[in-house]
């Protein structure tokens, strides 16, 4: 019967990627996405934007929203201090039961909980049931017309401390046209926009990075 691209993508790691290697898991996704079939991970060149994003912050808690097959939950995992907690959210079984795999070989499953179910559902869960008080850091990368919701409800659950950042991808292809337009003219909010690349290809797309002033 026929693989899926998660599954394919998945054998490129465990053939090519060493496990316990984080940076390793990360090249064999990239290799397969430029060579092989192209999929929707944030990419090597947006990647390297969520890299220095996340080491400037050096956060202790993290949330993920949309985790597709844990690349990015791979490289924000890998440059965590050891006490720090990333949870990642993904609505798709299948997806999620790949990423578990891809998070294992990366060897990081310690510093990842990744959690099954729909973002509207679990954010206003997140303080009860993963005893978080804020997230320093969230990376949006799901359905791009559930940013700006999502965002006003983690406001609502009290989950966004003063200096909290949110780190949008896609925010020009597929595109989040509501989310910019609230994020950039909120006085709540100082947003910076990276300009980059969709991953892989040469169309333009960007990341929006914004602080939240309380
Ligand atoms: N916990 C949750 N709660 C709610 N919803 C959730 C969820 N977890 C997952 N989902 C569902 C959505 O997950 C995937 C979202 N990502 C994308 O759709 C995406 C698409 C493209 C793309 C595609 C085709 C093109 F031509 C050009 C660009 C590029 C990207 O970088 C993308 O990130
Ligand atoms: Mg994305």
């Amino acid at each position: 019967t026929q693989t899926t691209r998660p599954q394919r993508m998945l054998a490129a790691v465990q053939k090519n990627a060493t496990r316990g290697d984080p940076r390793s898991v990360v090249k064999a996704i990239d290799q397969f996405c430029r060579q092989k079939e192209w999929a929707m991970n944030v990419g090597d060149e947006k990647g390297c934007i969520l890299d220095s994003v996340v080491t400037e912050v050096n956060p202790a808690t993290v949330l993920e929203l949309g985790t597709y097959c844990g690349y990015s939950t791979v490289r924000i995992a890998s440059l965590l201090p050891s006490n720090a907690k990333l949870i990642t959210l993904e609505f798709n079984p299948d997806y999620a039961a790949i990423a578990r795999q891809v998070i294992a070989w990366a060897g990081l499953e310690d510093k990842v909980q990744l959690v099954e179910g729909a973002s509207g559902d679990w954010i206003p869960k997140m303080k009860e049931k993963f005893g978080i008080e804020t997230f320093d850091l969230v990376f949006l990368d799901h359905w791009k017309d559930r940013y700006l919701p999502d965002t006003k409800l983690m406001e609502e659950c009290g989950l966004l401390r003063k200096g909290s950042i949110l780190l949008a991808d896609n925010v020009i292809c597929p595109g989040t046209p509501d989310y910019l337009e609230y994020i950039r003219n909120s006085p709540r909010y100082k947003s910076q926009y990276f300009k980059s690349h969709l991953e892989y290809t040469k169309v333009e797309d960007g990341l929006e990075k914004s602080v939240f002033l309380g």
